[in-house]
């Protein structure tokens, strides 16, 4: 059964026990443009204490400088080192696992950060934002369309979130999938996110939708998927067992901790609720759960 953090006792063992705090951004650190309460004052104590802070986002609409920026327009400094974006994953899953050859293209169905990512590693894109004619309905009678003029040097087709996803851009990203050669990457397969008050659909949507046409199967590259922990290992020479992960997602944040030796934490800004979290079997609860990330620093500044 997940344990509740309540007491300043049990915010101190989780400091003693630990030396690498990850923290997932979407829920736990904030809502959209708005910081959640006490992060800053959370994430203060914790450096204070010497712990390392490492951030790990699904979302794959920002590059892992934008995301340093998004950060500072809170008042927080962070490395862009310490910031791991599931666009960066996709890139470096593509460049140093599946080492796709440089001189091979990337079809994006993204936006700007997953395009950035795969140029920073090298790749020359095309489709996402470069193709605005994509947004217009798909015209068969129309031969200049896309559909007709694949790139034979496309190597990889990559799905990320794409607010303006519609059939024309499912219909060509099929056309790519169906060639034996294409690789098919995703860069998480969230349901959905919290937005706005709302549960809005997540960049698994997107990624389902081309897995269902063209019966290809993506690789995952964003939390839970293991060579995400492996780039962190490797980048931060982290011992797993001192580490714990903070998220507000069941099926990504938690199951990227409980599959991959890390302990975890389920907090309720996000996604996540004690209901779902009481649902699991409790092989697949997290360790501790708490009503927000902030309630680490209330907690220890309670008498
Ligand atoms: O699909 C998405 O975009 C994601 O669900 C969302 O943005 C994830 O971000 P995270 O909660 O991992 O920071
Ligand atoms: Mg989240």
């Amino acid at each position: 059964m997940s344990i509740k953090v309540t007491s300043k006792e049990m915010v101190q063992e989780l400091l003693d026990n630990y030396d690498n705090f990850l923290f997932d951004c979407d829920g736990v650190i904030w809502l959209d443009t708005t910081l959640l309460p006490k992060v800053l004052e959370t994430l203060d104590m914790l450096r204070a204490l010497g712990k390392r802070l490492i951030f790990v986002t699904n979302n794959s609409t920002k590059t892992r400088d934008e995301f340093v920026a998004k950060f500072a327009s809170f008042g927080l400094k962070i490395n862009r080192e310490d910031v791991f974006g599931s666009s960066y994953a996709s890139a470096i899953f593509a460049k140093d696992i599946l080492k796709l050859p440089q001189d091979q293209k990337i079809w994006i169905v993204g936006d700007k950060g997953l395009e950035k990512e795969f140029k920073e590693a090298g790749y020359k894109t095309i489709g996402g934002t470069k193709m605005p004619e994509l947004d217009e309905p798909l015209d068969l009678k129309n031969k200049d369309d896309p559909i007709y003029h694949l790139d034979p040097q496309v190597g990889a087709a990559v799905v990320g979130m794409d607010t303006k996803i519609n059939y024309h851009r499912l219909a060509v990203t099929l056309q790519y999938l169906l060639k034996p050669n294409v690789v098919y990457i995703a860069t998480n397969i969230d349901s959905t996110y919290p937005a706005n008050g709302m549960v809005l659909p997540g960049e698994g949507t997107l990624v389902q939708a081309a897995a269902y046409c063209s019966q290809k199967k993506p690789y995952s590259c964003g939390k839970p998927s293991k060579s995400l922990i492996d780039v962190i290992v490797k980048t931060h020479g982290i011992d797993k067992n001192r580490s714990i992960m903070i998220g507000d997602n069941l099926n990504t944040d938690m199951k990227f901790g409980l599959d991959n030796g890390l302990e975890t934490m389920l907090v309720m800004t996000g996604i996540g609720s004690e209901e779902a979290l009481n649902a699991l079997e409790e092989t697949k609860q997290p360790t501790y759960f708490a009503d927000k990330l902030g309630d680490l620093y209330e907690l220890m500044e309670s008498r």
